[in-house]
């Protein structure tokens, strides 16, 4: 019968990067634990999406955004679980400070073409490619567990 419509929760993705590097953390604990992924999390009631996003680039690597722009929306649902992830996904090209190993991250440069896909969450190697050539994109992903993607759409935007 009719699709039950999932509970959305609003987190953000913030990409760091310079000329052909990106700034990746390694996550040490919680959600996505072990994997190498941009800065985010959840945005709290008092805040804009944006302001979200500075706020944790800021608490998990210690770099302050100057600018961000909204580059895409990736919505991830967990097969079995209500809640639908709701990522906002910017891209910060001016920053001020250096990256710090933070609890929550350890943060390192990778080349463009050097990514360590490998370690990242499944989907992160079908929309980077766009990211990384400026298109803005939207996407859907449906995961059986963290490692399994059984179903996805993602289209290239003009506008988000
Ligand atoms: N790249 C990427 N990121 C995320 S979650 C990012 C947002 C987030 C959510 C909760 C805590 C901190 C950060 C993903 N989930 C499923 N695939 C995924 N790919």
């Amino acid at each position: 019968y009719f699709q039950m419509p999932a509970t959305r929760k609003v987190f953000t993705l913030a990409m760091v990067r310079k000329t052909n590097s990106l700034l990746l953390g390694l996550k040490k604990k919680g959600f996505g634990e072990g994997k190498w992924n941009g800065f985010g999390g959840k945005v709290e009631k008092d805040e804009t999406v944006s302001e979200g996003a500075v706020r944790e680039l800021e608490e998990e690597s210690g770099l302050v955004a100057k600018c961000l722009r909204k580059i895409g929306i990736l919505e991830f649902e967990f097969a079995g679980d209500p809640v639908l992830l709701e990522v906002h996904v910017f891209d910060v090209t001016h920053y001020e400070g250096e990256p710090v190993e933070t609890e929550e991250m350890l943060p390192q440069w990778f080349p463009e073409d050097g990514i360590p896909y490998d370690q990242m969450w499944p989907d992160d190697i079908l929309w980077y490619p766009l990211y990384l050539k400026g298109t803005k994109f939207k996407g859907y992903f449906l995961y059986q567990g963290h490692d399994t993607i059984l179903e996805y759409t993602l289209t290239q935007v003009e506008h988000l």
